[in-house]
């Protein structure tokens, strides 16, 4: 039985939920009046679509029917692409889970997959909130009995950090003060924080371990630090159970096919090298661009350490499981093997059979040359070990999907077929 031992006030309806949360801070959109409320009108339509569709629409809530002990988990950014793996993860495990997300990097169409695989009421329902509007933060927590929060909400390119650093501050550190002002407020007593790699910036010594000093190089390691920070002085006088997750480079995808990763095409400048691979395999962008080539390592391109999503969202339910009231426990989850970009694009060109084509460009700004993890901690006290270690069987999975998906889920703003 999943439970936390505990009784909790059951929550009302969250169908009256504002559908105001929406995020315009993209330089992009800022003078786009029109664009602005076309963007709001034909949201509000698909929210109300989907939330009529939803099992969980029909009055009143299901989740306020439940009195069953089981984990209420708050998966915020739980339409993008690691917070959609995990949500699925939790749904198998038969934990109860809200997804609140802005849709502004995460896609509609991932939660459609997740709402038809659990129809069952009282098992997943959506809010369409942005997590840097306080009030309404809290009264999604005030209106749930959420036991424990992922938070995974966040932009997350290393390449727009640099170029859009306030966005990153704001985003993610500002974000994650009003999520944790609001679990404190609402008495919710778990957080599982996906912190990164980033926070290390440039270590003389590899592997990482968790002691290795942080001394972020980019405003989106800088800003997951501070976010860190806050949570650790935080602990200091809270019971609440905290788990810090410092993701290295995720990659992969559902292994049987449901979910997968859909950057937006707008972004593909700042995008990762597993999507930039496939963009350039699938014949969407001329060739791959490898930003660097003179780096000291040893063929001269940076070396990162790729970790499997299905293995990433595991690392998240022993997390949860194991969070201990009053402790904060912190993790890198890694395989603890370094890939240069150069052996990542050869897996990339065998898992897909293109041979994509390459050109070679100067380093990306905020680019460290090599980081890889120990994660013997995580193996130690989580008993978490990476299983899909096979780069090149990673990402043939994640080609699949990207095959059969060719416009991702869609518009982000609509729902899947
Ligand atoms: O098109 C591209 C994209 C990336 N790259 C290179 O590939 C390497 C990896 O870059 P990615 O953008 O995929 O990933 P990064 O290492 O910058 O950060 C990533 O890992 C840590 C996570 O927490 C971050 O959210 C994620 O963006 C870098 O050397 C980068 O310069 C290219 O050569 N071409």
């Amino acid at each position: 039985m999943l439970s936390f031992g505990r009784t909790r006030t059951q929550p009302r309806s969250i169908r009256s939920m504002s559908l105001g949360g929406m995020d315009f801070s993209d330089p992009k959109r800022k003078n786009n009046v029109v664009g602005k409320i076309l963007l709001a009108a034909s949201l509000t339509a698909v929210c109300i679509i989907m939330l009529k569709q939803s099992p969980t629409f029909n009055s009143p809530s299901p989740f306020s029917l439940r009195e069953d002990g089981v984990i209420h988990v708050l998966v915020t950014g739980g339409a993008g692409y690691i917070g959609s793996h995990a949500a699925l993860r939790l749904l198998k495990d038969g934990y109860r889970v809200t997804i609140v997300d802005n849709l502004s990097r995460g896609n509609l169409g991932a939660v459609k997959v997740l709402q038809e695989l659990f129809p069952e009421p009282g098992r997943l329902q959506f809010i369409y909130a942005d997590l840097g509007e306080p009030k309404t933060v809290n009264s999604i927590f005030s209106q749930n009995a959420f036991d424990a929060v992922m938070h995974f909400a966040a932009v997350a390119y290393v390449g727009e950090s640099t170029v859009y650093p306030l966005k990153y501050y704001h985003n993610i550190t500002s974000n994650t003060l009003v999520v944790l002002e609001s679990m404190a407020a609402n008495d919710v007593k778990t957080l599982i924080y996906s912190s990164t790699c980033a926070t290390y910036g440039e270590p003389e010594k590899m592997p990482i371990t968790e002691d290795t000093p942080q001394v972020p190089i980019n405003p989106y390691g800088k800003a997951k630090k501070m976010a860190e920070d806050i949570i650790l002085d935080f602990s200091k006088n809270s019971d609440m159970a905290i788990m810090i997750l410092r993701y290295f480079n995720v990659i992969g995808s559902d292994p049987d096919g449901r979910l997968g990763e859909a950057p937006r095409p707008e972004l593909r400048e700042h995008g990762r090298i597993s999507g930039a691979c496939f963009d350039a395999a699938r014949g969407i962008v001329a060739g791959l661009k490898v930003k660097g080539t003179d780096y000291k390592t040893h063929d001269g391109t940076c070396i990162r350490d790729y970790i499997d999503v299905t293995d990433l969202v595991d690392a998240h339910v022993k997390a949860l499981e194991k969070a201990i009231p009053g402790k904060v426990g912190i993790y890198n989850v890694g395989t603890g093997m370094g890939r240069s970009v150069k052996e990542f694009v050869h897996a990339c060109k065998k898992a897909t059979g293109v041979d994509i084509k390459v050109d070679y460009l100067p380093r990306r700004p905020g680019d460290y040359a090599e980081v890889f993890s120990d994660p013997s901690k995580i193996n130690r006290e989580l008993n978490w070990t990476a299983q899909y270690t096979d780069l090149q069987k990673s990402l043939q999975v994640a080609w699949r999907w990207q095959k059969s998906h060719q416009n991702g889920y869609g518009s982000p703003l609509v729902m899947a077929s």
